[in-house]
């Protein structure tokens, strides 16, 4: 990456100190004991952290290692390979180093591809895959990762339906012609890791998050209790899980979407896998019928999925002059609070 663009300098606030309070409290879930008591330990997560993580997930370690090995090599190869696929303004999914959180540039390198080809967008959206001629396999174990990160990402939403006290079932039907995603995130050793951020504050505008680290660390969430940073503990082959900004509308408010983002390191390169389980992108996005009543009035209008992803998308390209689309553009304003 060069020299040190200010592109990626962050305001003094919200830069990453150099220790960090390890995460002592993020619940860890096993999932191969489908009982109530996971029901209440994932609703109680989701409830008190916004973030979990499982182990026994039943993605076999092998597909994981796969995507891993094949992110490391792709990432290894020239810039003027990578830009074989490079993501334009057109073509969102590939490759790209310049994404920018709140307007300021992240430290890292990132390979997109969606998991519905062509993944239904409005047609002014159509969003096909990039495949990088090397390595020659990283399309087929993305495919198959794919299909793990879905068969699990249904799993969980069905968990946490139960934990709202609905029917298992209730949140497939969005997920129907989903705009789900996967992100190979790369993030090079950096000279100033006090001073930039591998991914600056933000919260997952999608359903719900599951993420694979590797071993070296750097994930950090604001915990909702003190709003301090603290280090989400790498764990051999466990996934984060994480509620983003939609199941905070479903659940009208019940669980809320947490702010995240990364620290680099001095020496170390760092690689994750994050899975966007998002829905179709004709989704209304509203509070669920069940979770409102006249004591408990709906906080949010219903907003469209697609558009907002288009918006979001656009906004981390290019470096714009407002803020980018967020859910509380769409919060209803509660008379009490006035
Ligand atoms: O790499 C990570 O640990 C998290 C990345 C992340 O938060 C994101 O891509 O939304
Ligand atoms: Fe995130």
């Amino acid at each position: 990456m060069g020299e040190v663009d200010p592109a990626f300098i962050q305001a003094e606030e919200h830069r990453p100190k150099l220790e960090s309070t390890e995460a002592q409290g993020i619940p860890l879930i096993d999932l191969s004991d489908l009982s109530n008591d996971i029901v209440k330990k994932v609703g109680d997560a989701c409830r008190d952290w916004g973030f979990f993580q499982v182990i026994n997930h039943g993605v076999p370690l092998e597909k994981r290692d796969q995507i891993f090995k094949a992110s490391r090599e792709f990432f290894g190869q020239k810039l003027e390979d990578k830009n074989k696929v490079r993501r334009s303004e057109k073509e969102v999914m590939g490759y790209y180093d310049t994404e920018h959180t709140k307007n300021v540039r992240d430290w890292k390198e990132v390979f997109d591809f969606t998991m519905e080809i062509p993944t239904l967008f409005p047609s002014s959206h159509q969003v096909y895959n990039q495949w990088p001629p090397y390595p020659p396999q990283l399309r087929e174990d993305c495919e198959e990762y794919g299909k793990e990160m879905e068969r699990l990402g249904y799993l969980l939403m069905e968990v946490i339906a139960k934990s709202l006290g609905v029917k298992a079932e209730r949140f497939h039907g969005f997920f129907k012609d989903q705009t789900s995603f996967i992100r190979l995130n790369h993030y090079p050793a950096c000279p100033v890791p006090q001073l930039a951020l591998g991914v600056g504050r933000h919260k997952d505008a999608g359903a719900l998050t599951i993420l694979a680290q590797d071993d070296v660390g750097g994930l950090q969430v604001k915990r909702k209790s003190d709003g301090v940073w603290v280090l989400v503990n790498p764990i051999p082959n466990s996934y984060i899980i994480n509620v983003g900004d939609i199941i905070q509308v479903w659940s009208n408010e019940r669980y809320e979407s947490v702010e995240h983002r990364v620290k680099v390191n001095g020496e170390k390169e760092r690689f994750s896998v994050p899975f966007f389980f998002n829905p179709s992108h004709y989704t209304m996005v509203q509070p669920l019928e069940e979770m409102t009543d006249e004591h408990n009035p709906a906080k949010y209008k219903p907003y469209n999925w697609g558009n907002f992803l288009a918006t979001r998308k656009l906004s981390n390209f290019k470096k714009l002059d407002v803020d980018n689309i967020q859910i509380s553009h769409f919060k209803i304003s509660d008379l009490a609070d006035k």
